[in-house]
Formats: C-alpha cells, structure tokens, sequence
C-alpha cells in the first residue's frame, strides 16, 4: 500500500525493520500532513512501536526512506532527525523520575527554528496540571501527570510532528478526555501526529485518518469515518 508523496509532514515509504534477524514491519507506507492525526491501530505485538522506533531512527531501516517536510532522514541519528522536527513520546515516557517538572522541561528544551516557542508557562497553560506540581519531583506524578509531563517535555523541543507510542494507556477516562482535548489544541496549532493507540474511542475523538496494521503489514487504510462504518475492518483487525 503507497500513499502519495507529502511536500510537507512526515513521509514514510515502504520501511521494514526488525530485531535481529527477524522483521517486525515489512513495507509500510504512511503520510502525516501538518495539523493531521493519523491514527495507527493494531492489536499486541502487530508492529506500531516498532513503526515509531523506525521513524525516529532507533532501530535500522532494512529498506525504505523517511522523511520529514522534503528532508529524507532515514540516514541520520535520532538526535538530528528531532532536529529536522520530529518529536517522540514512547510508550514507558521515559521522563526523569528524579528531577522536578521544571527540570523535566528544561532539559527537553531545543531552540525553535521560528518565534513561536513553546515555554514552560505556554505549557503550564495547555497542561493545568502540571503548574502547581512544578517544583515536585516527577516521580511523585499520578500515571496522568507522568503522561503530560512527557507530551510537555517533548513540545519543549518545538517538534512539527509528533510520534506519540499509546498516550492513553493505562490513565483513568476522565484523564484520557484531557488528553483528547490537547491533542485537538496541537492539532489546530498546526502540528502534525502520528499516534499509535489500542483505545479506540481515544483515536474516535482526535484522528482524521486511521492506519491498521497487523503481523507487521498495513492492512487498511482510510478516514476515521470510514473505519467507524466498516464493522467487518473493525471486528477483523481491532476486536472491537
Ligand atoms: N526488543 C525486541 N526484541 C525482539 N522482538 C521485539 C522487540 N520489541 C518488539 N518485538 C517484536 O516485534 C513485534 C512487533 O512489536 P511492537 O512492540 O512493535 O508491537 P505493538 O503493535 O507496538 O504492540 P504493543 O501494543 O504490545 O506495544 C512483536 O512480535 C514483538 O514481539
């Protein structure tokens, strides 16, 4: 399955990558245009992190190219592909469990490439949550909080597009509406956000087109809409 060419936003052509000798995705096409959510879907294990981890450049492309507003990236390391744009929030967040938020902030700071930084006040504005725990060390975060303050830290580095590995798992619903609605804010803000999810009325709320993949290859592809009248692609591939 191709997808035509974006000039701007995130390009993905025919990657494969694996672990070892063996791959996880084979051959995956996929295009995010500024302010669009694309939805990855898939059940355990049919190949989403390892999709994000390939975009990002930690793990090796066996074929394929990546690129991001017309600039292939798929030959460089992951700290000059975050350069070109692309932010990245995995799945176990990885923030920095012994510093304050503010600490967290700071270090994901990059400078933007135009005037419109984010800052930590911007940020404390989108995630009002977060402002009163600012000098609280991050491991003291519920589940929510952790997941926020690893969103925020990302936008500290002024990212285009954004690779978000499953932000919804594990938090309470009323966290994940939250979550919806700042994903909707940076979708009007332009930004880009290829979202792997297994939380489907997560992805009903914020995505514009949905992509399945399942052992590895993408299986469907088309609008949020669509996907919601396909009960035959939803009950096939998603179990729901
Ligand atoms: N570090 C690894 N070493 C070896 N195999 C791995 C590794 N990480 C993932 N895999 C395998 O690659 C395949 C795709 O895994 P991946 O984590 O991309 O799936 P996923 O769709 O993100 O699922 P999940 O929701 O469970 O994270 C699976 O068969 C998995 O077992």
């Amino acid at each position: 399955m191709t997808s035509p060419q974006a000039a701007n936003g995130l390009t993905i052509e025919n990657i494969s990558a694996g672990y070892g000798q063996a791959l996880a995705i084979r051959d995956i096409s996929l295009t995010v245009a500024p302010g669009q959510v694309v939805a990855l879907l898939g059940r355990n294990g049919a190949g989403k992190s390892t999709t994000l981890k390939a975009v990002m450049g930690m793990l090796h492309l066996r074929s394929g190219s990546v690129s991001m507003d017309g600039v292939t990236v798929s030959n460089r390391p992951v700290h000059a592909r975050a350069r070109t744009g692309i932010g990245y929030v995995p799945e176990d967040r990885r923030i920095f469990t012994g510093l304050t938020v503010s600490e967290n902030l700071e270090a994901g700071r990059r400078p933007a490439d135009g005037t419109d930084a984010w800052t930590p006040k911007k940020l404390f504005d989108l995630f009002p949550n977060l402002a009163p725990a600012r000098d609280r060390h991050a491991a003291q975060l519920s589940g929510g909080e952790q997941q926020m303050l690893a969103l925020a830290r990302t936008l500290m580095g002024n990212p285009r597009m954004l690779l978000l590995d499953e932000p919804s798992e594990g938090l309470a619903p009323v966290i994940v509406d939250a979550l919806a609605q700042v994903v909707k804010t940076l979708k009007q803000e332009g930004l880009g956000i290829l979202l792997c999810e297994q939380n489907t009325v997560f992805t009903a709320k914020v995505a514009d087109r949905a992509a399945i993949i399942e052992s590895g290859s993408l299986q469907y592809e088309g609008s949020m809409s669509e996907l919601a009248l396909d009960d035959a692609v939803r009950k096939r591939y998603l179990a729901v």
